[in-house]
């Protein structure tokens, strides 16, 4: 086999990081690279340790209801994940094993369930913050973590269809929103400092559907709400983006009523950590072999 022509992600299934499922997108992980996932886990909540964040763990889907609230369908319809099940008779039962039997489609009549795949970690936390009436004077801080679903099947490694995504929330007024977003993005180069990756931040944008999406995207480069901190993984000339950095303005604050002590309609801003971006970002630059790593970025992630 010509090691030359391996791809990235070639090396990673060879070495057992990763393990092909035969889907794109979709890998179990080896023991080196959830060493990894957790090592970083541990260097991002030593980095935020002093701020008290309210810490919540969601499992990969959210409410139904919620997510047709949240507008994810308006914008994103095309990397959204539904879960449905069964709930048919005998007979239909029947079918379903004959079509399965003769590689017919047996999804047909399988029904929503009341669960969707979570799109991105902060999405069920909005309107669990809502629900608790007005926020505190000094605002809600949130430390949230969830595996997440986007339909984008591809070749490249870094884009998974499931991968973890660590996100800090801040909730309140406009200036708390922005002065949170100003410090992670500081952070943000000590961290990729830290673990020796080459980096730059730059202004970017959400991937919206359609012909007004790309008006939303512009929009939203024009006024800088996102910010990505880029490392080259597949390709040096179109870098990835590994954490993003948003101000969501009083959106979700609006869409889902949260309220300041002084009853204004919250801002929020969110900072994520692609984890598995972060892990391959560190396979590529620094070897498929954790132990050839350079001594300090294993003691930042105590490997
Ligand atoms: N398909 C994916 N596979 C792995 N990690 C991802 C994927 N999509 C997003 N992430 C990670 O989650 C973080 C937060 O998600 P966000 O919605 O900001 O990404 P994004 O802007 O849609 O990414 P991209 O522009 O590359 O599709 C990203 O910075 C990235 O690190
Ligand atoms: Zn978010």
């Amino acid at each position: 086999m010509c090691q030359a022509c391996d791809s990235f992600l070639d090396r990673l299934f060879a070495k057992g990081v990763l393990h092909e499922t035969g889907v794109d997108g979709l890998y179990g992980r080896g023991q080196a690279f959830e060493a990894v996932i957790e090592g970083m886990d541990r260097l991002i909540t030593r980095i935020a340790a002093n701020d008290r964040a309210e810490v919540i763990r969601f499992p990969p889907g959210m409410n139904r209801a919620l997510f047709e609230k949240s507008g994810y369908m308006k914008n994103f319809p095309q990397l959204a994940g539904t879960v449905h099940s069964f709930a048919g008779s005998e007979k239909d039962h029947l079918a379903l094993l004959d079509n399965i039997h003769n590689g017919g489609d047996w999804t047909g009549g399988q029904g929503a369930t009341d669960i969707v795949l979570t799109p991105a970690a902060c999405y069920p936390l909005y309107p669990i913050v809502a629900r608790r009436g007005p926020l505190a004077a000094e605002g809600g801080l949130f430390d949230i973590q969830s595996y997440c679903f986007r339909h984008e099947p591809s070749k490249d490694p870094a884009r998974m269809q499931m991968f973890r995504m660590r996100e800090f929330v801040r909730i309140g007024l406009p200036e708390q929103a922005a002065s949170f977003r100003e410090s992670w993005l500081e952070r943000a180069r000590g961290f990729a400092e830290t673990l020796e990756l080459p980096h730059h931040i730059d202004v970017a944008n959400d991937p919206f559907f359609g012909r007004a999406g790309r008006m939303m995207a512009s929009s939203q480069r024009e006024q800088a709400l996102k910010f990505e901190l880029l490392v080259p993984i597949e390709s040096t000339e179109n870098p990835t983006a590994c954490q993003s950095f948003n101000y969501h303005q009083d959106h979700f604050g609006a869409l889902w009523g949260i309220k300041t002590a002084a009853g204004e309609t919250a801002h929020t801003a969110c900072v994520g950590f692609g984890m598995e971006r972060l892990a391959l970002a560190l396979f590529k630059h620094h070897g498929i072999d954790t132990n050839g790593w350079p001594t300090s970025v294993r003691a930042a992630l105590s490997l």
